[in-house]
């Protein structure tokens, strides 16, 4: 699950203008009011400040903030991606600084060592996550039962227990063999699919979803639909819907009080999440209702059940809700690779000499007849970097963390429930760890031969709130794309609009056509 993050819609901005028109005029009256008081505080008592001095809070640099608003307004023209407007704000405050989002306490942080201190070394105490109304809608009212966007409890530890297991799970284990073997039989569904339309504009990013939800059903409930049923295209599709939603944030995140003026959308959210759950209910957790006896090694969804039944020696046991908003979650992980796939598609498309080297892997590691395996991941490593490259370029965001209790960051002081942004996307595009960040280069990942992930490139994040699908996410991306660089090669039709906006892994919709040819 990834997330998050812009805040501004053109609506937004022309209604937050009238916000910002309000908030200056109480800011100048109030700046009036301040001025006069300093004044008379200067005359009464020089003593006592610098008495003060000793124990004034080293707070980080920042923007001037306005009453209501804070600093949304810094952020106003960088609609498309805010984290180009930190990236912009961190030249002049430095690496670490203050915001105020709404009246929201928040720091962003662009370095690397920032990232260890949040994510790893006070990481106990950067855990939360913020309190937006959406997130709360997204499952049924209570975002505690989501697994990405809750605080954390001991709730949370056992279920990223459970978890971890099957979706981050070991080379050679019987759970590896079993999503090798889910992906295989996918792929033959969806190179049907791709075939019926092989030379003609397709939007390719619908049966690649089809193919992405059948394999985590399959993988984690013993579970699969026929592409043509229809509850199943209406799943599909209002994962995707909802994934599209997180991605992009919304102002009632920071400005709660707008959400009368949202009422429609925020309606048709939770509608959609109810009809996920339903599906989910009616589908994967009632025909379950009666098993006595599940094989917790089993899948995630008996892993779940076990722990619900059997109680002993489990700090926390799942409820039914509990099992059904976690595959909720779960589940909505496959969205993110119907995305992500036609984002590698379209830059592999762009880029005629990385898909060529693409085909060349292929053929010579795998060959034009044999069915492609999570293990041929290894020896391919031009393929994983190309894969990786997509990544670094679209730089989705860190969820945004929380401090669950007044503590420090690079020596700043940080009040408890200050949102923190960790701010990737400055990472990934400078020019101190990349050559020509802006450029493709997929090489940029091989070192002797061999794929290298550099340190300071963490789309996962890291640490106990890092991504529990990373492992998942690149084994289906890696088996799908190799399948269909085997079988096709892969254009742009003449006059089509690609749009992979940045700072985020949604593209709009449906995405746009590509057309795959026959390679033979
Ligand atoms: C390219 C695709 C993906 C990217 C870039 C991505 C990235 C991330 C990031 C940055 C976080 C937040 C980590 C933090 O807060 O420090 C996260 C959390 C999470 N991701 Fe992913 N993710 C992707 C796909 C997936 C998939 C496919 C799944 C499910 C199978 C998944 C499940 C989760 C969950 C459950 C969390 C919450 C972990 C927690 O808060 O404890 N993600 N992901």
């Amino acid at each position: 699950m990834e997330a998050v993050f812009s805040v501004f819609s053109p609506t937004t901005v022309v209604l937050l203008s009238c916000v910002v028109a309000m908030a200056a005029f109480h800011y100048s009256l109030g700046k009036k009011l301040k001025n006069r008081l300093q004044h008379l505080s200067k005359s009464s008592d020089v003593g006592s400040q610098q008495k003060d001095l000793t124990s004034v809070p080293r707070v980080a640099p920042g923007p001037k903030p306005l009453p209501i608003i804070g600093n949304l307004h810094h952020l106003a023209k960088f609609e498309d991606n805010p984290y180009v407007g930190f990236t912009e704000l961190a030249q002049e405050y430095g690496s670490v600084y203050s915001l105020k989002m709404g009246t929201t306490p928040a720091l962003v942080v662009s370095s690397s060592e920032g990232f260890k201190e949040v994510l790893i070394s006070k990481g106990a105490k950067f855990d939360g996550r913020p309190d937006f109304h959406r997130w709360n809608l997204y499952f049924d009212g209570d975002r505690q039962q989501s697994l990405a966007l809750c605080d954390w409890s001991d709730l949370q530890k056992t279920r990223r227990s459970i978890i971890r297991s099957f979706l981050l799970m070991k080379s050679h284990s019987s759970n590896h063999e079993s999503l090798d073997k889910a992906l295989m039989t996918e792929m033959e569904s969806l190179m049907a699919e791709l075939n019926k339309n092989a030379g003609s504009p397709v939007m390719a990013k619908v049966p690649i979803q089809w193919c992405a939800m059948n394999v985590f059903l399959q993988y984690m409930c013993d579970l699969k639909f026929d592409y043509s049923e229809a509850k199943f295209r209406k799943v599909v599709n209002e994962f995707d819907l909802i994934f599209e939603d997180i991605n992009n944030g919304h102002p009632t995140d920071f400005l709660p009080w707008l959400s009368p003026l949202f009422g429609r959308h925020l309606k048709n959210v939770k509608g959609l999440a109810n009809n996920i759950r339903s599906f989910i209910l009616k589908e994967i957790i009632e025909p379950q209702m009666n098993a006595t006896n599940p094989d917790k090694t089993k899948n995630v969804l008996e892993g779940l059940l076990s722990n619900h039944l059997n109680t002993d020696g489990q700090e926390v046991s799942m409820d039914w809700s509990n099992m059904l908003f976690a595959l909720e979650d779960l589940l909505g992980g496959s969205s993110a690779i119907g995305n992500v796939m036609l984002r590698i598609l379209a830059m592999v498309s762009q880029n005629p000499d990385v898909q060529k080297k693409l085909q060349a892997e292929v053929d010579e590691v795998v060959g034009s007849d044999t069915p492609v395996s999570i293990d041929h991941r290894s020896y391919m490593p031009f393929t994983e970097a190309t894969i990786t490259e997509v990544l670094r370029l679209t730089s989705s965001p860190i969820v945004p963390h929380v401090a669950n209790e007044s503590t420090s960051l690079a020596g700043f002081d940080v009040q408890k429930g200050t949102v923190v942004f960790l701010n990737n996307y400055a990472l990934n595009m400078s020019t101190e760890f990349w050559d020509e960040p802006e450029s493709f280069k997929p090489e940029r990942f091989i070192k002797n031969g061999q794929f290298s992930r550099p340190a300071h490139f963490l789309p996962f994040s890291t640490g106990k709130r890092a991504c529990v699908g990373s492992k998942i996410l690149m084994h289906v991306c890696f088996v799908t794309l190799v399948n269909i660089v085997q079988k096709f090669s892969i254009s742009v039709p003449t006059n089509e609009d690609i749009c992979l906006p940045v700072g985020k892994l949604a593209v709009i919709g449906d995405g746009f056509n590509l057309v795959l040819n026959h390679r033979r």
